[in-house]
């Protein structure tokens, strides 16, 4: 079952908690949170208030991607505002094994995300720590931008190292996906894809959730 995570990076921060019932009335499993501090990437967004507000107001699972330098200072915030899962960044930790070890502990899953430049292979050794691995598809900072198709070969390469070591961590998609390109990231591995202007920015939040599910439903009937 492919999982919809729509990033409020392009939602009505005026009526933000209506975008959100919106998408989780029309079967969204995931809120992704956007979280920039204007050095790991060049944009500054929201913190855990944000992610409090929101706990509790719905029933999906809270994602909050941190993009952010040094996230082991934040990990303790995000968790006690109400995160669900915490993924950080593998170019922006020092000691990758001990964050992730961190944010299990604190009693979130954790996620770990590469850039669309950086190898797989630098998580090779914490992979059966990980309950997700974020891959980006486009260069993390923005919404809006489009999806960088040289991205797909690293997704297929995930989903071969995890299934090789019968790991069950989703492989989540981040950045330019809509029902265009929803297809190509299931087709090679994808299981939870963020969608943030093909959602909030579409005018019809039901209608885009229920063209990403058909996009991403189709690839798997042919599957089967
Ligand atoms: O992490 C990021 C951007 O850095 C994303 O989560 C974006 O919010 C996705 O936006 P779209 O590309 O779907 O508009
Ligand atoms: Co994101």
């Amino acid at each position: 079952m492919i999982k919809l995570a729509p990033s409020i990076l392009s939602a009505n921060f005026a009526a933000l908690l209506e975008d959100v019932l919106k998408a989780e009335e029309a079967g969204a499993e995931y809120l992704h949170i956007d979280v920039m501090d204007g050095h790991f990437v060049p944009n500054l967004t929201v913190g855990p208030l944000v992610v409090e507000a929101l706990k509790g107001r719905c029933r999906m699972c809270l994602d909050v991607h941190l993009m952010i330098e040094n996230p082991d200072v934040f990990i303790d915030r995000f968790i006690a505002a109400g995160a669900d899962l915490v993924t950080v960044h593998a170019e922006a930790c020092r000691h990758l094994h001990r964050t992730l070890s961190t944010i299990k502990e604190k009693g979130a899953k954790a996620g770990v995300a590469l850039n669309p430049a950086t190898s797989p292979r630098l998580i090779e050794c914490i992979l059966p720590m990980a309950d997700l691995v974020l891959l980006m598809t486009v260069n993390p900072g923005f919404g809006g931008q489009q999806f960088i198709p040289e991205v797909l070969p690293k997704i297929r390469q995930v989903r071969n190292m995890l299934d090789e070591r019968g790991i069950k961590a989703e492989i989540q998609v981040d950045g330019g996906i809509n029902a265009s390109t929803a297809a190509a990231a299931v087709e090679a591995g994808a299981t939870v894809l963020v969608a943030g202007s093909a959602v909030f920015g579409s005018g019809d939040i039901p209608s885009a959730i229920a063209q990403l599910r058909t996009a991403a439903m189709r690839v798997r009937l042919n599957d089967s």
